[in-house]
């Protein structure tokens, strides 16, 4: 379970998000949604642990969230942390020396899916290309918590509808949960079991999707629209 317990992130004097406090359950596909600012990376950054909220608290399976979470939670890092002369073969292996929880071979399985040449350096990748490389990396550590920030950034919309779906194939949701923000709503919205909206820095709505079909007859992205245009 994450929980965050009244939690905000300041930045100098900018709040950027504003007690929150909610919780996230196990085996689930959760959405963060919001508007450009509202605080939807941050609020992964808090739960990856690799920043700390001003107040308030962030635990994962009852363990405060701080650096030493990684080991529980597999958080999309930006491929700066790679040296550009790696090949995504090298990538992969230089994951599994830091992390005993790489699966190399599901990272087999999805550079194929991606559609990634093992050969080919970092620093000759695409945008698109180091979209997937970052999604692999990510999606291949057996932990209960897999937390990707626009992982759709970059890609082409042509492939994104079958990347994500192959995506979701290797969540366990016996013993995983996968949260993500994404843009664009409407192309994750059939995956999603819940989402978590957040507007200007605040706890907007949690719901399951389901609910927000049955109570309203809305799809997330139909509701975003109402709520915030
Ligand atoms: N390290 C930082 N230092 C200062 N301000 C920051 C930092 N990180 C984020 N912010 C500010 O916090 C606010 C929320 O940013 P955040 O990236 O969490 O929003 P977001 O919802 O993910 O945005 P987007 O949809 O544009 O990616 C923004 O105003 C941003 O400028």
């Amino acid at each position: 379970m994450i929980r965050m317990t009244n939690v905000t992130k300041k930045y100098r004097n900018q709040t950027v998000l504003k007690d929150i406090s909610l919780t996230v359950p196990p085996g689930k596909i959760i959405g963060i949604v919001g508007r450009n600012g509202s605080g939807k990376s941050t609020l992964l950054r808090l739960i990856s642990g690799l920043s700390l909220p001003t107040s308030g608290s962030v635990t994962v399976n009852g363990e405060t969230a701080n650096r030493r979470i990684g080991k529980v939670v597999s958080y999309s890092a930006e491929l700066g942390s790679f040296y550009p002369i790696f090949t995504v073969r090298e990538a992969m292996r230089f994951q599994a020396s830091q992390f005993a929880d790489f699966n190399l071979a599901k990272a087999d399985e999805i550079m194929k899916l991606m559609q990634l040449d093992p050969h080919m350096k970092i620093k000759a990748l695409s945008k698109g290309h180091r979209g997937r490389l970052q999604i692999m990396l990510t999606l291949a550590r057996e932990v209960p918590y897999i937390l990707m920030d626009e992982p759709l950034s970059g890609l082409d919309p042509m492939v994104r509808e079958s990347i994500v779906k192959g995506m979701i194939s290797y969540v366990d949701l016996k013993s995983q949960t996968l949260l993500m923000t994404s843009h664009e709503v409407s192309e994750i919205e059939t995956l999603l079991d819940g989402f978590i909206a957040l507007h200007d820095g605040s706890l907007h709505r949690t719901a399951d999707v389901e609910e927000l079909h049955e109570s309203e007859a809305l799809r997330i992205s139909e509701w975003m629209k109402k709520t915030y245009l």
